[in-house]
């Protein structure tokens, strides 16, 4: 298949761990608009966490290649981690055109990410440049978002209900670190990763 025919979707994200709300949005993603592949992209340095201490990149990257192998559809990038300074969005979607001259391309976010819109780098471009994918997630109402933006970027912004996984990345975190189970809440592949490098548990420095 020729680029110019494929359609692409990007799911960026922290990913401090990848977890199952992340893939099932994006395979919910990838099936309602006929996809050719979802792209993960681990965010290098996430522009509104920059307060927050996060794993490695390299850390949260393999763990986004082990919980993607087993899907033909997935792939994982590597462009916001390789790049220097702060991760914005619309600079990697940019790139993407740039890479897939032709291509359709998406960006697919959950309902609080899109709520949020607002806040990021240059929102009015992004949303002339790149249409969301801003799927449904348990804790937050997309009718939020404003009829009057709403209407305003009625053809940026696609809305997508998805089966409800009540998930998080900072819930996972937390429970590793109290020795709570998060077995089914993500790959077995990432939480043998996450045991195996010792991460979120307590540090006596923290
Ligand atoms: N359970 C979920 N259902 C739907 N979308 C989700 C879910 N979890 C995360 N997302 C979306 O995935 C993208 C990346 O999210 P992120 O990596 O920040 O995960 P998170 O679980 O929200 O992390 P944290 O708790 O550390 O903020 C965002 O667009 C977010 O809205
Ligand atoms: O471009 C921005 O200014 C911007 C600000 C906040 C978040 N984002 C992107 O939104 C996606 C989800 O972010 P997060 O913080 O929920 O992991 C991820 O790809 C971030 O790079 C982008």
């Amino acid at each position: 298949m020729e680029d110019e025919d494929q359609m692409i979707g990007i799911m960026g994200g922290t990913f401090d761990p990848i977890h199952n709300g992340h893939l099932v949005t994006a395979e919910c993603a990838r099936h309602q608009y006929d996809l050719d592949k979802v792209v993960f992209v681990p965010s290098g340095n996430p522009p509104h966490k920059t307060d927050k201490k996060i794993t490695s990149a390299e850390d949260r990257y393999s763990m986004a290649l082990l919980a993607t192998m087993s899907n033909p559809h997935f792939r994982v990038s590597r462009i916001e981690i390789d790049r220097q300074g702060l991760s914005y969005t619309i600079d990697t979607v940019r790139a993407f055109k740039e890479m897939y001259p032709g291509a359709k391309i998406y960006f697919i976010t959950g309902a609080d990410a899109i709520l949020e819109i607002f806040t990021w780098k240059a929102p009015d471009v992004l949303l002339e440049e790149v249409e969301f994918i801003a799927a449904s997630r348990p804790g937050y109402c997309l009718s939020q978002l404003g009829k009057e933006i709403y209407d305003e970027y009625r053809d940026s912004i696609n809305l997508l209900e998805i089966p409800g996984l009540a998930i998080s990345s900072t819930n996972i975190r937390t429970r590793v670190k109290h020795g709570r189970p998060i077995k089914y809440q993500l790959p077995e592949e990432v939480e043998a990763y996450i045991r195996k490098h010792n991460l979120y548990v307590y540090k006596k420095e923290e």
